[in-house]
């Protein structure tokens, strides 16, 4: 609840002050989360965990499920369940499992059939369950998606997904604050994707670790709330732990009359309230950016992280050119990968796949801009020969509204595979996937190796500049198509009608499941033995590895995703550098070489380990094969938290060190990890200090579970939750035909009116 605090304090400071239900001297908080939202792929074995536990899941009404990552995006004509239409197994069997979960647990799921289904980070806003001042999470790492909306939003692993699902809270230390300002006007043909590939070239993708951003300046004052969450979601490719942007009229006139938003009174005292959520006049940042507007020109990615980018107008980079020499391999690689060669145009480099999709851009607003570009090109406008282009809209509503405007018209009269809502190729999880060697311009967020399949060459870019790819064949400076002949093109076609969501949004859902579910109103008292392993000392052979920005598709690549289980992984660490892929046997990568296939402890080199996703399979997978505690210069948030969830140790050193014991590792001298003392012991006697969060190195020495420690709060979290309904009372229950779900009554099925 508010406290009294005279200093001037940033928005993520009000926000984060507003939930903090207990915080320890160390600055250890449990905080309240007001939205959860929940998919197929991260949730499986969180649910397993309150089954075992016996636990309940505490706020059914604040929890809002879907499936997404596995959904095939062909036609549903003919959908009748979901073990009919999914022909891939373990895809089947993970969307099959959310299905039974929330059927036993009483919580509101999106499933296949029901229009309003397609990728969380789309639903939450388009149903107004994502609101101004929330904190808002998610077993996913584009969560910080929903900060556009002025809330604190991010993604979090398995074991925490489990503990939001059991107490409604997390345990949190308070991140820096980093604001980025954008100021000036954008040049034509520049949208907030240029603008978001264009910041995390500038910072890096370890450049907001540690921190939560505010997006600030004129640029983002004047997004519409579409492009504030194309920005917010690539929050994570630059490293923050979440993006936000302040709440404003724009905000306000999205969220009114959404299904969840407040209503009548109740929506004139949540804006009166949404107001107060800015950064007072005088509020500390602890790192600040700022950038001209008109610096931006379209900005696309050469290499296999987002920070490698470039303007469209530019060359494939020269790595002979880099003087850091982790960074000169790390860059031949990408070039090899990738298939392309120093100082090629970018516009001379012809792609076989365009993907215009994905959380970061499959709203109305991306697919009308897309539109434009195609009737920019004029009547008889077509994509190029060579090229497979699809268009897969966000949800079902984006589809029905895309719909209606006549956009599926346009694009489907170019040749555009036009698809239904799900992650499609962003991930190749379900069947949309590039061919070893297939090029693609994609709207999503990350380029990283295999990512929309195995071998598969993805350039991230604007929806426009995707479409421009798509009709040239190659990719392409998109303000060829904004001239003035194009203008012409544009105004002789016919007018693109745009519609409001709403009468999208307020048409009848098809009626819900029937949910069969026995919880109590209380928190339990019994607490469930820990099943986390304890941490002292792990002494034994280390592996080196000398890569920059290992990111979890690299640890462990999305097809090992679809298991129900959190054991079994070993073999999927590090696939495709394990694995040859045309031959299926083992590479010479550290890992299989002997006596580095015994590792207990990984020393990396390269700065940034773990980034990416929130896949807590990336640290089950090092468990499994032994590896139990990484040593590295840097990592990023979210996996560094998920490591210690599981009884593993993620140490930070300065990266001279790293080298000097990643050398001792090459000589297979074996390396001592004592977390007890926080020193790390070479062969020859010498130790290197470190230090450990207190209250992690607590739990790792003693073994202890988290929902077990939080348990002993829940007086506590009764208090809090009894004054959060009568401070922001539009935030209990989910408000389906003004219905509200009085709290302690909640933690029952939710009311199947909705
Ligand atoms: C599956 C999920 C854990 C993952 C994420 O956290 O981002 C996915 O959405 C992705 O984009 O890689
Ligand atoms: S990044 Fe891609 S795979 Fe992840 S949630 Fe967004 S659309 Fe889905």
């Amino acid at each position: 609840m508010p406290t009294a605090v005279s200093a001037p304090r940033t928005l993520y400071d009000k926000i984060w002050d507003d939930h903090v239900v207990t915080q320890k001297e160390d600055g250890l908080a449990l905080i309240y989360i007001d939205r959860h939202l929940v998919h197929e792929v991260t949730s499986p074995q969180a649910f397993e965990g309150l089954r075992t536990a016996g636990r309940p899941v505490r706020r059914p009404d604040c929890t809002l499920a879907t499936v997404d990552h596995n959904v095939p995006t062909a036609s549903r004509k003919n959908f009748v369940s979901v073990t009919d239409f999914i022909a891939e197994p373990d895809s089947r069997a993970q969307c099959a499992a959310l299905e039974e979960n929330v059927k036993e647990f009483g919580l509101t799921y999106f499933g296949m059939k029901d229009r309003r289904q397609g990728i969380v980070h789309v639903i939450g806003p388009e149903q107004g369950f994502t609101l101004p001042g929330i904190t808002c999470v998610c077993g996913d790492s584009h969560t910080s998606t929903h900060g556009a909306f002025g809330s604190l939003a991010f993604g979090i692993g398995t074991s925490e997904v489990e503990h939001v699902l059991a107490t409604q809270t997390l345990l949190q230390k308070k991140a820096k604050n980093m604001r980025i300002t954008v100021e000036g006007e954008l040049h034509e043909g520049v949208t907030s994707k240029d603008v978001i590939l264009y910041i995390i070239g500038i910072i890096g993708t370890a450049g907001g670790t540690g921190c939560v951003i505010e997006y600030a300046g004129s640029v983002f004052r004047g997004f519409s709330m579409e492009a504030r969450m194309s920005v917010c979601n690539m929050s994570i490719e630059a490293g923050a732990r979440a993006g936000m942007v302040a709440p404003d009229d724009i905000t306000f006139a999205y969220l009114k009359d959404r299904p969840l938003s407040p209503k009548g009174e109740e929506w004139d005292r949540a804006v009166a309230y949404w107001r107060s959520l800015k950064t007072d006049e005088g509020a500390k940042f602890d790192i600040e950016v700022n950038v001209n507007a008109a610096d931006i020109i379209p900005t696309i990615t050469w290499g296999t992280s987002p920070q490698d980018v470039v303007a469209i107008t530019g060359k494939v980079p020269d790595p002979s050119t880099m003087t850091d020499a982790v960074k000169r391999k790390s860059a031949e690689r990408s070039l090899e990968y990738m298939g392309l060669t120093a100082n090629t145009p970018m516009e001379e480099i012809p792609v076989d796949k365009v993907f215009i999709g994905s959380c970061t851009n499959s709203r109305v607003e991306d697919l009308r801009s897309a539109a434009k570009i195609v009737l920019a090109a004029g009547p008889g406008a077509k994509v190029a020969p060579n090229v497979h282009a699809m268009i897969v809209p966000g949800s079902g509503l984006v589809k029905e509204q895309s719909e209606a405007e006549g956009l599926d018209v346009i694009f489907k009269r170019a040749g555009f595979d036009w698809r239904e809502a799900g992650c499609s190729m962003c991930l190749g999880m379900n069947p949309d996937q590039l061919a070893p060697g297939e090029r693609c311009a994609s709207t999503s967020n990350r380029n990283f190796e295999g990512r929309q399949g195995a071998g598969g060459r993805t350039h991230l870019m604007s929806p426009a500049m995707a479409t421009a790819a798509a009709l040239t064949g190659k990719l392409t400076d998109v303000r060829k198509y904004l001239g003035s002949v194009s203008e012409a093109n544009i105004a002789a076609a016919p007018k693109l009608k745009e519609l409001t969501a709403y009468q999208f949004l307020d048409a009848p859902a098809p009626p819900p499941e029937p949910i069969t579910y026995t919880a109590s109103g209380d928190l339990p008292e019994a607490e469930a033995p820990s099943t986390v392993e304890k941490f002292i000392t792990v002494k034994g052979i280390t592996a080196p590895l000398h890569i920059e920005n290992v990111d979890t598709d690299m640890i462990i690549p999305k097809q090992f995703l679809k298991t129900l289980k959190r054991t079994g992984l070993a073999n999927a660490l590090f696939y495709t550098l394990r694995k040859d892929p045309h031959t299926g046997k083992d590479t010479d990568f550290i890992l299989n070489r002997k006596p580095y296939n015994r590792s207990k402890i990984l020393v990396c080199t390269g700065k940034n380990f773990g980034c990416g996703s929130s896949r807590e399979h990336a640290p089950w997978s090092l468990n499994d094969f032994g590896i139990r505690c990484i040593i590295a210069p840097s990592f990023a948030d979210i996996f560094r938290n998920n490591s210690m969830q599981n009884g593993m140790l993620p140490v930070t050193i300065p990266q001279e060190q790293c080298i000097v014991l990643a050398k001792d590792a090459e000589e297979q001298l074996e390396i001592e990890v004592d977390l007890q003392k926080e020193v790390i012991r070479r062969s020859n006697g010498e130790e290197i200090s470190f230090t450990t969060d207190p209250f992690r190195r607590h739990c790792l020495l003693n073994g202890l579970d988290d929902i077990a420690l939080t348990l002993q709060n829940k007086d506590s979290i009764q208090t809090f939750e009894q004054t959060r309904s009568e401070q922001w009372p539009w935030l209990d229950g989910f408000g389906y035909k003004g219905k509200k779900i009085p709290v302690n009554v909640s933690r029952g099925a939710p009311k199947t009116d909705w």
